[in-house]
């Protein structure tokens, strides 16, 4: 009698410990419906861990309805609620103890359930227990496989073979250790599934949270189902968040508020902004320097009297010029008849005619007349100048286009005066080597030309003299070639200026001895300065000898 009490009460306290397995531990039961299923014939047979879990949510919705007031009523060593643990009271209300954070958390009415069904095996197994006392027969894999499906405990309760089976492993007294501990290798056999039948789960769990009323499991259960929900959290997480697109820094280079001031960057923009303010310096410097010359009174009162400089026609009229002429300063004023406009000088009173042209030395015509030679840069007005000082408009072609004359053309002026037009040098419209063979063809016309009495090197009164210009000025004094300066356009310039860029060149040229004086101030346009110029190069014509 001993013997069977003993029995008795090691079979009811493996059922309670399996029973408060099951209650507290869903994976647990997952783990037994995982490994064991029955095919109503009572066997028990491997099944799929998906299709068991399937299986026992649909057999729970179908199954009699189980309030967990009876699962609170009767709770064990594993489902008693410790401090800081959420209690479920009878009504199925959740009680909450807010001393502690909550080590537990809710399972739905379907694990409640299965708790239930446990209990009711529970008591069918014991019955079929003490049948087995009396056969005391052993069958130690049968008994495993019972231990198991009773541990699981999540759905049909045994019947037939599977009732003597159970009986048959309680009567052999054979431990629970490997059913239990297999129970928790499942447990944590399914944290390592695919994250996607874990995120199902816990879906699943939390869909029965939503519906039904709660009870706490054992602390195990919980730490999984924490951490997989966890991790399912997080994985979600971080799904739903949009991938952060890489922050691309870009680096204004003109903003240099946040720069260190050992930045490379901000050292290569000071200093190109330090050679720009050294260039705008240097350039005021010689506009300032420019503004700063005081024209000599001899030169500005001639400036003024030849009505030098930009005008307006109202002051050209009010001196009496007849402004509906070409080139009206270069009439007597107050004239108005043909009479009147006649050129005074003799020598320019000639006719102008071309006879030769040269684009090398070799087809120079042989010097027979004074010679006049017109030089400088590319569109400085040359051709107009020869126009201007004979009255002779059309005589000699002139073109806004840098480069038009492109050989030495040679005029006679009557028998007195040869006028030579040069070709221009610096920018023009053509190739480099041309401009540099115009410009060696000049250079040796102005060295080695016999006759040659006088070069009027024109300079633009706009921009002023130019690097070229003083090469030619250089040659022009190694050679001992007269050359006098002559400003051009001055009518595109305040009488001021035309002023101080005479009394700039005079002052640059004041230690060279090939320069005539005085420097000379002409507008072909307006006519300023023609006369001036005319009567000096008459007295050429008439004082030459060859
Ligand atoms: N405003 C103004 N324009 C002028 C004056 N002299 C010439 N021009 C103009 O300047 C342009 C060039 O004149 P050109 O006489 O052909 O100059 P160039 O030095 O012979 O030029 P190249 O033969 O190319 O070397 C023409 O459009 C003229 O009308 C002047 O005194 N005042
Ligand atoms: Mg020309």
């Amino acid at each position: 009698m001993s013997g069977e009490s003993n029995l008795r009460y090691r079979l009811s306290k493996r059922l309670k410990l399996a029973s408060g397995r099951s209650k507290n531990s869903k994976d647990g039961n997952r783990k037994v419906e995982s490994t064991l299923s029955n095919d109503g014939k009572g066997k028990l047979k491997p099944m799929s861990y998906d299709r068991k879990t399937k299986r026992v949510y649909a057999e729970h919705d179908t199954d009699e309805e189980v309030t967990s007031s009876g699962n609170a009523k009767a709770p064990n060593r594993k489902t008693s609620f410790k401090r800081g643990q959420n209690q479920v009271k009878g009504d199925g209300k959740v009680q909450t103890n807010k001393k502690k954070s909550p080590r537990s958390i809710w399972v739905s009415s379907k694990i409640e359930n299965s708790t239930t069904e446990t209990k009711q095996s529970y008591r069918k197994l014991k019955d079929a227990a003490d049948r087995a006392r009396a056969s005391n027969r052993t069958n130690a894999k049968e008994v495993d496989e019972m231990d198991v499906g009773v541990t699981g405990l999540m759905k049909k309760r045994p019947k037939g073979k599977l009732k003597d089976t159970v009986d048959n492993a309680w009567a052999s007294n054979r431990t629970k250790t490997k059913g239990v501990d297999e129970m928790d290798v499942g447990g944590i056999s399914s944290l390592k599934k695919p994250s996607k039948i874990k995120s199902d789960k816990i879906k699943r769990l939390d869909q029965c949270q939503e519906k039904s009323p709660y009870v706490s499991i054992s602390k195990s259960a919980k730490k999984n189902v924490r951490g997989k929900r966890a991790l399912d959290d997080d994985s979600k997480v971080l799904d739903d968040q949009p991938k952060k697109k890489k922050r691309v820094i870009r680096i204004d280079r003109h903003d240099t508020s946040n720069k260190r001031l050992d930045d490379g960057i901000v050292i290569n923009e000071s200093t190109k902004e330090k050679e720009k303010d050294l260039e705008k310096k240097n350039e005021m410097s010689r506009n300032a320097q420019f503004r700063a010359i005081q024209p000599s009174p001899s030169i500005l009162t001639y400036v003024e009297d030849n009505f030098l400089g930009r005008r307006r026609l109202i002051e050209l009229r009010r001196a009496g010029y007849n402004i509906e002429l070409s080139a009206p300063l270069d009439n007597i004023p107050f004239s108005t008849s043909s009479e009147r406009e006649r050129i005074e000088d003799s020598a320019f009173r000639n006719k102008l005619t071309f006879f030769a042209a040269a684009k090398s030395s070799s087809s120079f015509p042989p010097p027979e007349l004074p010679e006049i030679a017109f030089a400088g840069r590319s569109n400085v007005g040359k051709s107009s100048l020869l126009n201007a000082l004979t009255r002779q408009w059309g005589v000699v072609r002139t073109s806004d286009k840098p480069g038009l004359t492109q050989s030495i053309n040679f005029f006679n002026l009557g028998s007195k005066l040869c006028l030579v037009d040069l070709p221009g040098y610096g920018f023009a419209y053509a190739k480099e080597e041309v401009k540099d063979a115009w410009e060696e063809l000049v250079k040796e016309y102005v060295s080695t030309r016999v006759g040659l009495k006088r070069v009027c090197l024109l300079v633009d009164t706009k921009w002023g003299m130019k690097p070229r210009d003083h090469e030619l000025i250089n040659l022009m004094e190694r050679s001992q070639t007269k050359y006098q300066i002559v400003l051009t356009k001055t009518d595109m310039v305040f009488p001021i200026d035309v002023a101080r860029h005479a009394m700039q060149i005079e002052e640059s040229l004041k230690a060279n001895k090939s320069v005539v004086q005085p420097l000379m101030m002409v507008s072909s346009k307006s006519g300023a300065g023609i006369r001036s110029l005319r009567t000096v190069l008459s007295k050429i014509a008439r004082f030459a000898k060859l």
